[in-house]
């Protein structure tokens, strides 16, 4: 579960938003919405733990998350637009690497559960490609079993049916519904009204449920 109490941004003397609250239970989507430039990237770079925040509080899993930009570890698996994949490892080199960096998992086993998160994914015949051998769908899918092979409490995404087909598109929402279903919590910031339909639980409209404006 993921609580969310009291958050708030500053750039400057500008509150991009204050008094943030809200709860994502486990296995539960959640779709961030709202205008552009209302502050949907900037909260997701805050979860991240890219960006500090100003002002209050992120428990993941009664565990408070570091806010002010230095955290370590990998509580929140964010896949960002353009998913920054290593160009130069293949698919599988991509999936396996940070558990065995960052975690200390052995080579074998680290490949034995990307190969399991490649499968469940429907990538097994990418496995030994590059990514620029891919499609877009496809490299959002090894992105997100990247992310994935961390074991994080919560996903993220950053727009993810921007630029893809819809047939791509239909592909995210049953990869959502399938993680879903295994009790993965994610969150998910998008432009996309319908998708956001399709696959929520539970909308936040960064346009109305927030507060802007004033100071601190
Ligand atoms: N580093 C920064 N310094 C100052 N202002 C910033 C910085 N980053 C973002 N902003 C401002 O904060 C506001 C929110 O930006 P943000 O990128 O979070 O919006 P968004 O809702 O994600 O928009 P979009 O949907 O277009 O990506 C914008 O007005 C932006 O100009």
């Amino acid at each position: 579960m993921l609580e969310i109490k009291n958050l708030a941004k500053v750039f400057g003397e500008r509150v991009i938003f204050k008094e943030m609250d809200l709860t994502i239970n486990d296995g539960e989507v959640l779709s961030i919405v709202g205008p552009s430039g209302i502050g949907k990237t900037t909260f997701l770079r805050i979860l991240a733990g890219l960006l500090p925040a100003d002002q209050g509080e992120l428990i993941l899993d009664n565990e408070s998350l570091d806010i002010t930009g230095n955290r370590q570890g990998a509580q929140v698996g964010v896949i960002f637009q353009d998913f920054n994949l290593f160009p130069h490892y293949t698919v599988k080199q991509n999936v396996a690497l940070a558990p065995q960096l960052v975690k200390k998992v052995a080579k074998k086993e680290a490949e034995k559960e990307a190969e399991e998160l490649l499968k469940n994914l429907g990538l097994v015949e990418q496995m030994n490609q590059y990514p620029f051998q891919l499609s877009g769908g496809q490299k959002q899918r090894v992105a997100i079993a990247r992310a994935l092979a961390m074991k994080p409490g919560i996903l993220a995404y950053d727009e993810p049916t921007s630029g893809l087909d819809a047939e791509s598109t239909k592909r995210v929402i049953k990869v959502i519904q399938q993680l879903k279903t295994q009790g993965v919590t994610q969150l998910i910031v998008t432009h996309d009204l319908p998708f956001a339909q399709a696959v929520a639980d539970q909308t936040f409209d960064f346009g109305v449920d927030v507060d802007r404006g004033g100071s601190l």
